[in-house]
């Protein structure tokens, strides 16, 4: 772990289920590979999973069964790791490569940037030749201009130990934001081609899709009745991502998904019991079906306490030197990046889904009340009334009491997206933008824009709120002169440490760490500032609409819906800044310093 992360708190576990293949999934990690310096529970870094991983594939190799590691993409941006050199990923990439991942593909996020795909393509794929897949994902080769695979499209191989011979696939969701230099090809037609029908038709004793998918949308149901469809009984092991939950689905008695989080907060742990590897020597061939079998999961907490837990080992005899040299790796490349460095101090905790938006714990009423009316001004277009609009998603973390870091502005929001605007928008049109991006209707009907891509992805699972049974500790919990922000609130219960209490297709059981419940609270899609409008009351003529640029289509849709036929050609850059400098700059002037 990091020297600054806060040690681990004891709680009550439930320890993992091993079966005859084994996976440790990582998802949505998002360059969060020091840890958590805040939270206790989540304080591991990707040097102690490099050693997690290792204790438990000599576990395996103990007891003749496989281990298998997998991540499914958004490894980049949100976290100054990756996001706070020039260019992105100078360190970033030398972290990754360390841990030995058998599938890997890519995630949105690696695709929105042009540098950031280019460098996926000459960087991330080839650190893992062989192990990542690209099964509907092209790049395109900036000096001829052809259009090639990111990577290969599948992968056969079979296990060590048990000798299970494993089909493998890479996905990413029908995903329209990329940059100009790659081509994602909708799941549908993908599964059609022929590469993708030859290789549901190999023999396999079990088919692995990893996928930056959710596991309950059109995409993971059309390829599970592909292979299905092919394969009446084969087993069929799912891992998916992009949403940032903990989630485990179960398609059929064979078939089940598994996705694990996000932020370096979750591995995820998949066991199958009963499957029979025909890939060793004494393999016999399956007749008829095959007897049942268990699916397992588990979503372990990012801690040592839990990893010494579920190897039975100590703070002396868990680390391998492969994993301690990765974690000082980490640590000269955050000294390198002067990410400690203090912007200021927040004087309360601000939530993103934890705390009722509006509201004075919400950070979404700070960004709208306090920063976006001293940022988004000009100076020669001061003095004119303006509504300033910015989705919720582009705010990716809590913002916690205390010191507020160079690192921090990256873990809040990692986007270089800039302010732009249009002059002179009649007010009875511009009023009625917000309504409509957040009410997701009608406008959205005619477009293949989708409301959801507006708001935090945890909301495209999370469909309603969860009103937990607790309260803000009003002394908080700190541990190294960092805090962390809950403690649990009431007498009546052991010491439980606030955190996921998952229910999914299997339960309630998945979470290895026993929880007291977190509450989360839904947001609008977009919240908006109305800036310098007449002193008596009454409505301008026409304002200025301002609007980070990620939502720019929503906005001229919307716009064209009210009868105002604005074009991209009518939007003008507003602050060169990004919304990203544009807060950490007020937070420089507004907060003080001393924490
Ligand atoms: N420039 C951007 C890019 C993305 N967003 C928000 O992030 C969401 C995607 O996040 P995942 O981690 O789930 O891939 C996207 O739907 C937007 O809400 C943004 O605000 N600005």
């Amino acid at each position: 772990e990091q020297p600054s992360a806060p040690k681990p708190v004891a709680a009550p576990m439930r320890s993992l289920p091993w079966g005859d293949i084994n996976f440790l999934q990582t998802t949505d990690t998002h360059s969060w590979h020091a840890g958590h310096l805040q939270e206790p529970q989540y304080s591991a870094d990707w040097g102690d999973y490099i050693s997690f991983a290792e204790r438990m594939r000599q576990k395996a190799d103990d007891v003749g069964v496989d281990l298998l590691l997998v991540d499914t993409g958004d490894r980049i941006e949100g976290n100054g790791l990756y996001d706070a050199s020039d260019p992105k990923g100078v360190y970033f990439y030398d972290i990754v490569k360390e841990q030995n991942i058998d599938i890997i593909c890519t995630g949105n996020h690696e695709l929105y940037q042009a540098d950031a795909s280019a460098r996926e393509y000459n960087t991330t794929v080839p650190n893992f030749k062989g192990k990542y897949l690209a099964s509907n994902l092209d790049y395109i080769n900036p000096k001829t201009g052809e259009q090639v695979p990111m990577a290969q499209r599948y992968r056969k191989f079979t296990t060590k130990n048990k000798g299970i011979r494993i089909v493998a696939f890479g996905f990413l969701f029908d995903f329209t934001g990329n940059a100009d230099n790659t081509v994602v090809q909708p799941v549908e037609k993908t599964i059609k081609e022929e590469w993708f029908q030859d290789a549901i038709r190999e023999e396999a004793d079990l088919f692995v899709i990893i996928g930056h998918v959710t596991l309950h949308g059109p995409e993971y149901k059309a390829i599970y009745k592909a292979i299905r469809g092919q394969n009446w009984d084969t087993p069929i092991q799912f891992f998916g991502g992009h949403s940032h939950i903990r989630d485990f689905a179960k398609y059929d008695s064979k078939a089940y998904a598994l996705q694990s989080g996000r932020y370096m907060e979750t591995l995820g742990w998949m066991s199958i019991e009963g499957i029979k590897g025909k890939g060793k020597k004494d393999g016999s061939k399956q007749l008829g079906p095959r007897a049942s079998m268990s699916f397992k999961r588990r979503y372990i907490d990012n801690n040592l306490f839990g990893y010494h837990y579920h190897t039975g080992l100590n703070e002396s005899t868990f680390s391998t030197d492969h994993g301690k040299n990765v974690s000082s790796m980490i640590h000269e490349a955050r000294k390198a990046l002067d990410l400690d460095r203090i912007y200021g101090c927040a004087p309360r905790d601000l939530w993103l889904n934890r705390a009722p938006y509006p509201g004075n714990k919400s950070i979404f009423t700070w960004l709208e009340e306090e920063v976006m009316p001293e940022a988004a001004v000009t100076e020669k277009r001061k003095d004119k009334p303006r509504l300033a609009i910015t989705n919720t998603g582009a705010l990716r973390f809590d913002i916690f009491k205390g010191a507020f870091t160079h690192d921090t502005t990256y873990i809040i929001s990692p986007f270089v997206s800039q302010f732009r605007y249009i002059r002179d928008v009649p007010y009875k049109s511009a009023k009625q933008v917000l309504p409509l991006l957040n009410n997701g209707g009608p406008i959205l009907k005619t477009t293949s824009l989708k409301h959801w891509e507006l708001a935090p992805p945890e909301q495209m699972s999370i469909l309603t709120d969860i009103i937990a049974p607790e309260v803000l500790s009003p002394e908080p919990f700190v541990q190294n002169g960092w805090q962390s922000p809950l403690i649990p609130a009431t007498d009546d219960e052991p010491d439980l440490i606030p955190g996921y209490t998952t229910k999914d297709d299997g339960g309630d059981d998945g979470d290895d760490t026993l929880h007291k419940q977190i509450s989360f609270y839904r947001v609008p899609n977009c919240i908006q500032s109305t800036i310098s409008f007449p002193d008596d009351g009454s409505d301008p003529e026409t304002v200025d609409l301002i609007f980070v640029d990620f939502i720019q289509p929503w906005i001229l849709v919307a716009l064209q819906y009210v009868g105002e036929s604005y074009k991209e050609t009518d939007v003008s850059i507003y602050r060169e800044e990004t919304l990203t400098q544009l807060m950490a700059a007020w937070i420089k002037k507004n907060w003080k310093k001393d924490c």
